[in-house]
């Protein structure tokens, strides 16, 4: 299973890409929350307990558990050259306002993290002022920050694996991202998609340098020929524009049509699939909150190198039917509660991990759509999420997978 294999979001999961939850976590501060994209600071230890359990569950389900971090350590672990680049690349992203402290950090990296595990967990950790002890009297920046500031912020993110990269079929979007929080998370991918012995040569749909945003979440496969995106708070239509050309005219691509959702612009709803994501052949969990406003538009190639758009004018269970070929069934966050619809959305009550047709992880905390999906069919696998929902992501968000069975 070299290579990657996502051509559905319910074929049989084999093998997905998560990142356990470090101390990135551990420097986030009130006043960088918002920054940050958290509303409140996890508890590590129990959000490490809480990812270790998810991580377990998988694997109970026959699920091949990569982590992004050890991918990136195997990358740079044996080959000196790659690493001085990864170094430099980190470093010129960081940013680091002076050449005298990128160089400070530079050294400090070289001296202390020789070990490439320490080297990637500490890129992802950030670097306090307080980790260097070095005279500072001579620089009024310096004497002027207070004891929390970090010369390179963390990525508190990184355990949302689903949003810097994401696999279409046969190939990978290596993502712009929306925030400049997040923008440094694609150099994992970007590396790991260029050396890593199971990765390099997969093809690529989308690169983290072009000049428009798009994000894993918004990006679902609905079959080997419909890929759906959401004009969200994350994706720009431009983006969506390019990745059906881009798909569109690749040979490794079987896609011969993009659905792009236009969906609220809003941190609640900040992915399509925060709202919407797909559970068994013929049903969807969606938010209640999306079904008035939703546009969609059909983007196709026009047979000359360029694409071809049109307005729906129909309700989403039409559209779905129309390009999946058979009925589908909604299923409402919240069970028909409006109350009880957006406290479970806020905490990712739609936003489950399908990893086989019916069968799908869920946040324990979302009772009220559990009972319900549950009464629904669904076969549920539920993990707890008292810690890694502050971070406004669920188990979809959490996991990027990277091989699937093929539906029959
Ligand atoms: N696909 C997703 O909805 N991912 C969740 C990302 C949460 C993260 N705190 C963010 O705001 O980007």
């Amino acid at each position: 299973m070299a290579g990657v294999q996502v051509k559905s979001e319910i074929g049989k999961l084999r093998k997905v890409i998560l990142h356990r939850p470090g101390r990135e976590l551990l420097n986030l501060t009130p006043d960088s929350l918002e920054r940050l994209l958290f509303d409140d600071i996890p508890y590590l230890e129990v959000a490490q307990q809480e990812h270790d359990a998810f991580a377990q569950k998988l694997r109970d389900n026959g699920v091949e558990v990569l982590y992004l971090e050890r991918l990136m350590a195997d990358v740079i672990r044996d080959n000196r050259q790659v690493r001085e680049q990864f170094i430099d690349q980190w470093l010129d992203e960081a940013d680091i306002h002076t050449p005298y402290w990128r160089g400070l950090c530079k050294e400090y990296l070289d001296s202390h993290y020789a070990d490439a595990q320490a080297l990637v967990d500490k890129t992802m950790e950030g670097m306090a002022l307080s980790e260097f002890e070095i005279d500072r009297s001579n620089m009024l920046v310096d004497l002027v920050s207070g004891p929390t500031e970090m010369i390179v912020d963390p990525m508190p993110n990184l355990y949302f694996t689903r949003d810097p990269f994401a696999m279409i079929g046969n190939g990978v979007s290596v993502n712009r991202m929306y925030s400049v929080t997040r923008r440094r998370e694609t150099i994992y991918g970007d590396y790991i998609f260029k050396y890593h012995p199971d990765f390099a040569g997969t093809p690529r749909y989308y690169t983290r340098d072009s000049s428009f945003r798009i994000e894993g979440g918004d990006i679902l496969n609905i079959n080997d020929h419909v890929l759906a995106i959401g004009i969200s708070q994350r994706t720009q239509p431009d983006a969506i524009d390019a990745i059906a050309k881009s798909l569109f005219n690749d040979e490794t691509s079987t896609i011969d049509t993009v659905l792009a959702f236009d969906i609220p612009k809003s941190r609640a709803f900040m992915h399509l699939d925060t709202v919407f994501t797909q559970v068994d052949y013929d049903k969807f969990t969606i938010h209640p909150g999306i079904l008035g406003p939703l546009t969609v538009f059909e983007i196709t190639p026009d047979g000359k190198g360029d694409i071809r758009i049109k307005e729906m004018d129909s309700d989403l269970e039409s559209i779905l039917a129309k390009y999946m070929g058979h009925s589908v069934k909604l299923l409402q966050c919240g069970a028909g509660d409006r109350i009880a619809a957006e406290r479970e959305q806020w905490n990712d009550g739609s936003n489950t991990l399908c990893i086989e047709p019916g069968k799908i992880v869920v946040y324990a905390r979302n009772n009220v759509t559990n009972d319900y999906l549950y009464k629904e069919g669904l076969d549920l696998v539920v993990i707890p999420s008292a810690e890694l929902s502050r971070g406004r992501g669920g188990p979809r968000c959490m996991s990027m997978p990277a091989w699937r069975e093929l539906l029959v």
